[in-house]
């Protein structure tokens, strides 16, 4: 075991845990702050899924969440619909901001997002999580409602048994083969966040409005890091909401995912003059392809070429105040 280090400090500081509170306490506090709520639900093809979240939110004691919207990414299936009957207004991604096309992702769709709500926290929650806990939405106010200074606040939990694996094997994958290796070799502040890439979080929207957005899945990460270049530590929070159960991609998939997440670590490292892409990479620029094998008709190996390249939406503020 090495010793402490300086992020252990801000753990102890800034990990609450949902236990320690009551939903009806969240909502008594929330309205005397007078603090206003949005949730954010990214969905792409959750048919499955969707309606138990948009229930779960529903369920809510009232005055928790005062806005209430499920961005749909381009769903083929009954996702939409079956959102709506649940209860949520639904935004097609793409009739939003309709100008800046094409959408590209998750990271796009919670950008587009912040121009359709309203609330003064926007909460986001994943589409395809199984028997959604409401701490996942409530929990993640309980910082904000103690701190003035958090600005985003990640919720952390078992993750695990689901649909694969025993708890422990344990899942996040990408988390802990990609994303927390990366934190601690170049963000050792943010190695203390036990899931930096939760897809269920909340900020101010004061932070949010000015912040780029990542497309695809390289949001959580992007916003991780650029919260801390942007306000430090003191900004950050999380929250121990207990179990998360949800669907589990192909490994093929998730490569994707982690190509796109160190794209983000490239971008930012580059940004903020760490590396130098022109001696670092052959052309130098940071290389967009990533190279994986599928066996065809004749089981024969061949590659397939992914573009894994990642573009940055511009701080919303500035697009909202452009069109004002
Ligand atoms: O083009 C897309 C793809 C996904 N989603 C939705 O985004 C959410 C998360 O996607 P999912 O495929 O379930 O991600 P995970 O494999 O669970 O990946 C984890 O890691 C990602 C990268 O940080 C995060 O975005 C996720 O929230 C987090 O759960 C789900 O509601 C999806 O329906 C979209 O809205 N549009
Ligand atoms: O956070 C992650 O690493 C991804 O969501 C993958 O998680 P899984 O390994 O539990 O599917």
């Amino acid at each position: 075991m090495s010793p402490a280090r300086g992020s252990d400090e801000w753990f102890a500081r800034r990990t609450y845990r949902a236990l320690d509170h009551h939903p009806y306490e969240v909502a008594a506090r929330k309205m005397e702050s007078e603090l206003t709520v949005s949730v954010v639900i990214p969905a792409r093809n959750e048919a499955a899924t969707i309606a138990d979240v948009v229930s779960m939110v529903a369920s809510l004691p009232e005055h928790v969440v005062d806005e209430l919207v499920v961005m749909d990414g381009g769903s083929e299936d009954a996702t939409a619909e079956r959102a709506a009957a649940a209860g949520a207004r639904v935004h097609r991604d793409t009739a939003i901001l309709a100008e800046h096309q094409p959408s590209l992702g998750k990271g796009d769709a919670l950008w587009r997002s912040l121009a359709v709500t309203s609330g003064q926290v926007v909460v986001f929650v994943d589409a395809d999580l199984h028997k959604p806990d409401p701490a996942l939405v409530w929990g993640l106010l309980v910082p904000f409602l103690a701190e003035p200074e958090v600005q985003l606040v990640k919720a952390f939990y078992e993750r695990s048994v689901g649909d694969r694996g025993s708890a422990e094997e344990g899942g996040g994958r990408v988390t802990e083969l990609l994303a927390r290796p990366l934190l601690n070799l170049f963000w050792p502040e943010l190695a203390a966040v036990v899931q930096p890439l939760a897809g269920e979080y909340a900020g101010r929207r004061s932070l949010l409005e000015q912040l780029p957005f990542f497309t695809g899945y390289g949001v959580e990460f992007g916003l991780l890091v650029d919260t801390f270049a942007h306000a430090g530590p003191e900004a950050l929070a999380q929250v121990d909401v207990g179990e998360r159960i949800h669907h589990h991609q192909p490994l093929p998939d998730l490569s994707r995912m982690a190509a796109t997440i160190a794209q983000v670590a490239m971008h930012r490292l580059a940004a903020e003059g760490r590396i130098d892409p022109t001696t670092l990479f052959r052309d130098g620029e940071i290389p967009r392809s990533l190279t994986q094998f599928v066996r065809d008709s004749d089981d024969r190996v061949e590659s397939v070429h992914h573009d894994v390249g990642v573009r940055e939406r511009p701080p919303i503020a500035q697009v909202l105040d452009s069109l004002a």
